[in-house]
């Protein structure tokens, strides 16, 4: 790795941290990020010329794999018409048609250009169309990085140990609530203290921003009552699970309709998109036909949106998430067997096309307590073996995996031997 390893160094020099976004940095496990130069189907290619299975995805978007023809195809024949117009255009409509045909608890939607801004534009949204300021999320998931949602935060913010970052004005964060993931009685706890305050509950339905999480039996059916009893907004944030847990998003996969839905990563293909849309007298409520304000220069983009209606209509190929599914947990099971022939303590989580696995002796994980609790030097040993090995896991015990189309049974397969191999020396 010495030339990702120079540079590391040469970025350090322009770029803070010499990353653009911290969870690359390899904080999370020490040692030095791998510089990438291309990646194709379920494969990347550092700058030293090794090759990885690659669990990342660029961490959720790569559904179908890397530089999927179909993708790059749309992408190649929409630069020829230009870049961007500021202007609308039939692309946009074909886009909002396809997402809510797919998701149907969205009535109209959105695009925005991350998953940051279509939270950040959904809890506005949730607070000026009820008139309250407080807000309800959960310790440990992470919604992208706006002030009100960097609040106890998973992803880097857990990674980094900042889940409270500096910079937010206390004014600010006071109007954040948070309670435990997986917990109905602390939710209905603080609804019973704050009542009409709480504008809106905002949830990861399977957490994957302090591992994988799914949530426990019930407790999507509970943020739903809560919601109706107090007439707070439920807000899924399916940035990471929209169009991968199932065709529909997580909403889909455990049949409960929220008001709102924030949608990134797969939508874009990609490209940098995200989109928020629900129940079409909250989504009124934005301008131009509603008071709450809400813009973008770059928002639906000519080639962002050609790219990701090019990834919906892979993704919407019969059988597709039922098989990411399979694949998921053909390598959990795999994992864990390894694992306990070797005497290691591992347990594993998966929904759809997303997993995680634990260092622990607990027979489930199902809280951000249990998460936190789990062996991170032993996963920083274990990262490291398996990157040996040619496997790019994600670089943090608090990101969840992600499987592709491309992960073939071989590439499974390899992963698990590699894994046998990486527990032996742990
Ligand atoms: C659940 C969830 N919400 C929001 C975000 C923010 O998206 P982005 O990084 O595109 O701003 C992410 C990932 O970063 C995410 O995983
Ligand atoms: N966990 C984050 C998103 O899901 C990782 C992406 C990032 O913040 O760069």
């Amino acid at each position: 790795m010495t030339i990702s390893q120079d540079l590391f160094e040469r970025a350090l020099a322009s770029i803070p941290g010499g990353v653009n976004s911290p969870v690359r940095a390899f904080n999370g496990v020490g040692g030095t990020p791998l510089f990438i130069t291309k990646a194709q189907g379920a494969y990347t290619f550092d700058a030293d010329g090794n090759k990885y299975i690659d669990y990342v995805g660029s961490w959720g978007p790569m559904i179908m794999g890397h530089n999927h023809p179909a993708i790059k195809n749309a992408v190649l024949a929409a630069v020829e018409n230009g870049l961007s117009y500021g202007a609308p255009t039939e692309t946009e409509i074909l886009m909002a048609e396809k997402v809510k045909a797919l998701v149907p608890s969205i009535e109209k939607v959105r695009m925005v250009s991350s998953g940051t801004e279509a939270t950040m534009s959904a809890i506005r949204l949730a607070r000026g169309f009820t008139g309250r300021d407080k807000i309800l999320k959960f310790e440990g998931c992470y919604h992208g990085h706006a002030d009100s949602l960097l609040v106890k935060a998973g992803s880097g913010a857990l990674t980094m140990g900042v889940p409270n970052s500096p910079g937010i004005p206390a004014d600010f964060a006071k109007h954040t609530l948070t309670v435990s993931f997986n917990n109905l009685d602390e939710v209905k706890a603080i609804f019973e203290k704050y009542a009409d305050e709480i504008a809106c509950i905002i949830v990861e339905p399977v957490a994957g921003n302090m591992n994988c999480i799914p949530p426990v039996a019930g407790f999507l059916e509970g943020l739903r009552a809560v919601c109706d009893q107090y007439k707070s907004v439920l807000i899924f944030d399916e940035v990471m699970t929209g169009f991968r847990v199932a065709l529909g998003g997580a909403q889909q996969y455990y049949n409960i309709v929220p008001d709102l839905t924030c949608l990134g990563k797969v939508i874009g293909g990609g490209m940098p998109v995200g989109a928020f849309g629900g129940k079409k007298e909250i989504m009124d409520f934005i301008a131009p036909v509603g008071p709450v304000y809400q813009a973008g220069t770059l928002s639906g983009n000519p080639i962002a949106m050609a790219a990701g209606l090019a990834a919906l209509e892979l993704i919407s190929a019969p059988g597709l998430h039922a098989d990411l599914e399979a694949k998921s947990k053909r390598l959990c099971e795999g994992f864990e067997q390894a694992a306990a022939e070797a005497g290691i303590a591992l347990t594993t989580n998966y929904a759809g096309g997303m997993y995680g696995f634990f260092f622990t002796d607990a027979a489930k994980v199902t809280s951000y307590q249990q998460a936190t609790q789990c062996d991170v030097e032993r996963f920083k040993r274990f990262f490291h073996l398996m990157l040996e090995e040619g496997v790019y896991l994600a670089p943090s015990a608090f990101e969840a995996g992600f499987i592709c189309s491309e992960h073939g049974d071989a590439e499974i397969e390899q992963t698990i031997a590699a894994a046998k191999r990486a527990f032996a020396k742990l």
